[in-house]
């Protein structure tokens, strides 16, 4: 484990561990109540709604088995299941469990809208339990961050990490505390809201430091992530997530693996804490995004991951002073947005209610600001359908409406939110993923696009007449558009 070498402790005496608005903490918000009750399934009705647990529902594998998508109560619940393979845990002469039955307990003690909820379990003919709980249609941040689509933008890295700092508080100030133990971007599903959850609690702890489980279970987590100094059971407090949130907050900064051997160190800690600490944050931003422009909130960013990633367990923040910090960063992305659609605004003036055709620019993946086409001007976007953060990065502006480039979406591009735009279909359409520095009209229509991206109208007929006026419309609950 390369941790165990970092100096990440002498790199980041300079922080300051006030910087984050201690001192103005809100009263603490109380904890929604788990909306429906955790039901037992049939094992059989499992798996005809699996198909037998065919590859075709297959969502993914990982260490401790399969996961499959689920269509429950007729339809009406779609959920994920997951079939362990092992039904014991080795924990060195301790009463043991499973990681599904540990998944299962924990999972039915705890309940947030920041972690992927149980919603039942089964068990099968051999008293395995599968796991069945809610569906992330938006795959995992790890997908996200390093897979080969466009990577995204700071408002989004920091509302995903905000958002995990926030389960893993709560995880913490429970009662006893539940110890994730593998917090790491694979870990991290994205739902339908494009809201990110904490999963995976086949290794979690709960319970006090001095209970006999906790005494008894021997060190687990990923390498990578893993505490440097979690080497005995003894060891183990709600600080060894901290330090795995900290390798984290680094992975979504600098967009590099954890243990990377492309870069020297290849360990994130050695290579981004002196970085920290010697004042250079931009350097260690992802080259594909470029650093974040407002400094202060990249200051507080990264300092706050160098404090938890800090070899003495002791001497990292709380998760509740780690969500202080990533909270403030948060605000001022969203406040500087605001000054600058403000800005323009003034500089350019409103579009009326009447402008029927307008067009639309980013200026970052939560905001979009919209002009006439008549009259060129650009502006907020009152009165018409607007575009939010899930397909922001994907939305740009052509050179100009009307002009020979045509430019069309593929529905696929968009996740799973409104867009309406105008499209020219006389010529030749390119399909291409539109950059930044398109722009494209907006508007008023309800045909649609298939997932082959041919425009039909409502009746399902290919549209083919110029100046087509195309509606994507939100998508089913499984995450496709209809
Ligand atoms: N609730 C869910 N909704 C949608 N997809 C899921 C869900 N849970 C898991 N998956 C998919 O299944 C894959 C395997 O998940 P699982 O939790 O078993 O393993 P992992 O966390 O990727 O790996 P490991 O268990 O080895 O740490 C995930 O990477 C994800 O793609």
């Amino acid at each position: 484990m390369g941790y165990l070498s970092c100096n990440a402790e002498t790199a980041i005496a300079t922080c300051h561990s006030l910087d984050c608005e201690l001192l103005t903490r809100k009263p603490r918000k109380k904890h929604p109540r788990r909306p429906f009750k955790i039901a037992e399934f049939s094992y059989s009705d499992l798996r005809s709604a699996t198909n037998g647990f065919s590859d075709h529902n297959l969502l993914g594998k990982g260490s401790h088995g399969s996961v499959y998508k689920v269509h429950l109560q007729h339809n009406k619940l779609i959920a994920a299941v997951k079939k362990t393979k092992q039904t014991q845990h080795d924990t060195g002469g301790c009463t043991s469990t499973s990681p599904a039955d540990n998944e299962v307990e924990i999972l039915s003690h705890v309940y947030h809208p920041r972690i992927v909820n149980l919603l039942g379990f089964a068990n099968d003919p051999d008293y395995r339990k599968l796991i069945v709980v809610e569906y992330m249609p938006n795959g995992t941040l790890y997908e996200l961050l390093h897979g080969s689509g466009k990577p995204p933008g700071w408002v989004k890295r920091v509302r995903f990490v905000a958002q995990i700092a926030r389960a893993a508080q709560f995880l913490h100030a429970s009662n006893p505390p539940v110890i994730h133990r593998d917090i790491k971007s694979t870990n991290i599903l994205i739902d339908s809201h494009f809201n990110a959850r904490l999963s995976d609690f086949g290794l979690a702890l709960r319970g006090h430091v001095e209970d006999v489980k906790v005494k008894c279970t021997p060190p687990a987590g990923t390498l990578g992530y893993l505490d440097p100094g979690y080497l005995a059971p003894g060891d183990l407090s709600t600080k060894s997530d901290v330090f795995s949130f900290g390798i984290l907050l680094l992975e979504i900064i600098s967009g590099r693996n954890a243990i990377d051997m492309n870069y020297s160190p290849s360990s994130v800690v050695d290579w981004a804490v002196p970085a920290i600490n010697s004042g250079d944050f931009s350097g260690i931003c992802d080259p594909r995004i470029g650093p974040l422009e407002d400094a202060e909130a990249l200051r507080l960013i990264a300092v706050v991951a160098a404090r938890c990633v800090r070899s003495t367990a002791a001497k990292r923040p709380g998760m509740a002073e780690v969500v202080e910090c990533l909270n403030s960063a948060y605000k001022r992305l969203k406040a500087a947005n605001i000054q600058i659609w403000n800005n323009f605004g003034r500089r350019v003036g409103r579009v009326g209610e009447s402008s029927r055709v307008v067009r639309y620019e980013l200026l970052d993946e939560s905001t979009v600001r919209v002009g006439s086409r008549r009259n060129g001007k650009v502006s907020n976007v009152t009165g018409v359908e607007t575009v939010n953060n899930n397909i922001g990065n994907r939305i740009g502006r052509s050179k100009s409406i009307g002009s020979s480039r045509e430019t069309e979406f593929r529905p696929s591009d968009f996740g799973q939110n409104h867009l309406l735009w105008r499209v020219g279909l006389g010529r030749q359409i390119n399909i291409e993923r539109l950059s930044k520095s398109r722009s494209m009209g907006i508007l008023h229509s309800t045909r649609l696009v298939n997932n082959n991206g041919v425009v039909r109208n409502p009746n399902g007929r290919k549209l083919e007449e110029s100046n087509l006026l195309v509606d994507i419309r939100k998508k089913d609950p499984n995450g496709e558009i209809y």
